[in-house]
């Protein structure tokens, strides 16, 4: 479950976050934030699909890659080393093995390009995401979604060389999206996953039935867009 943490100034926060949310700025030097766009640029980003649509932000994933069309996880490559030092800073910090961040998605968002509504596919437990290059705003709302009304959209502005984590009802209880971003912005979110923790920790209840995703597509990674309000 998730902890209020040192990582968590008051004053860097809206007054209210979903759950299970932690945000840490500075979570990189400008120096490694530099460091880490230049690989980015490197590595072969493509537009992702999402069934019949093709997304407008640009990805590349590590460790699995999720089939739309056959709802299921297929293998992808394995995170390249240059990513791995970063993994390793990640894992510290959310207190799990680097091993155990067995996903990786690195995405580019060029200026204008949204990320629809949508939770990130079940496989995965804990998210942790990592921003570069420009702000960005986090948004959530209660899923499922006719439970939401519009004063329930929470957001939460995230800052390059930021971290954030997801866990627990901040994941599984609401959506998330990110609207249109002004400036290039890149991030790179890493993923346990689901049964890693299942028998480790309590679950408190929250809902995870997987029965759920196949009405409301809900997306890792390639997801154009869902619900927009
Ligand atoms: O760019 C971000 O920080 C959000 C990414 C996200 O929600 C996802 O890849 O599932
Ligand atoms: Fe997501």
């Amino acid at each position: 479950m998730h902890q209020p943490s040192l990582f968590e100034p008051a004053e860097m926060l809206p007054s209210r976050l979903p759950p299970g949310l932690s945000y840490q700025p500075e979570f990189l030097t400008e120096a490694e934030e530099a460091g880490l766009i230049e690989l980015i640029r490197s590595l072969p980003l493509a537009a992702a699909k999402y069934k019949q649509y093709t997304a407008r932000r640009r990805v590349v994933s590590y460790g699995g890659s999720y089939d739309y069309d056959a709802n299921r996880l297929l293998p992808a490559a394995p995170l390249v080393d240059e990513l791995k030092p970063l993994r390793e800073r990640v894992a510290a910090w959310a207190g799990v093995a680097p091993e155990d961040l067995v996903h990786a998605l690195v995405a580019e968002y060029a200026p204008g390009t949204p990320l629809g509504w949508h939770r990130d596919v079940p496989n995965f437990e804990h998210v942790f995401g990592v921003s570069l290059g420009s702000e960005a705003m986090l948004r959530f709302r209660p899923y499922p979604p006719e439970t939401a009304r519009r004063e329930d959209v929470l957001r939460v502005p995230v800052a390059p060389r930021s971290i954030y984590a997801m866990r627990g009802p901040s994941r599984w209880d609401w959506q998330h999206s990110v609207p249109p971003v002004a400036a290039l912005r890149w991030s790179v979110t890493f993923r346990t996953r689901r049964d890693y923790h299942q028998g480790r920790e309590q679950t408190n209840g929250v809902s995870k039935q997987m029965g759920s995703e196949s009405i409301y597509p809900t997306d890792e990674s390639t997801m154009v867009t869902t619900i927009s309000r």
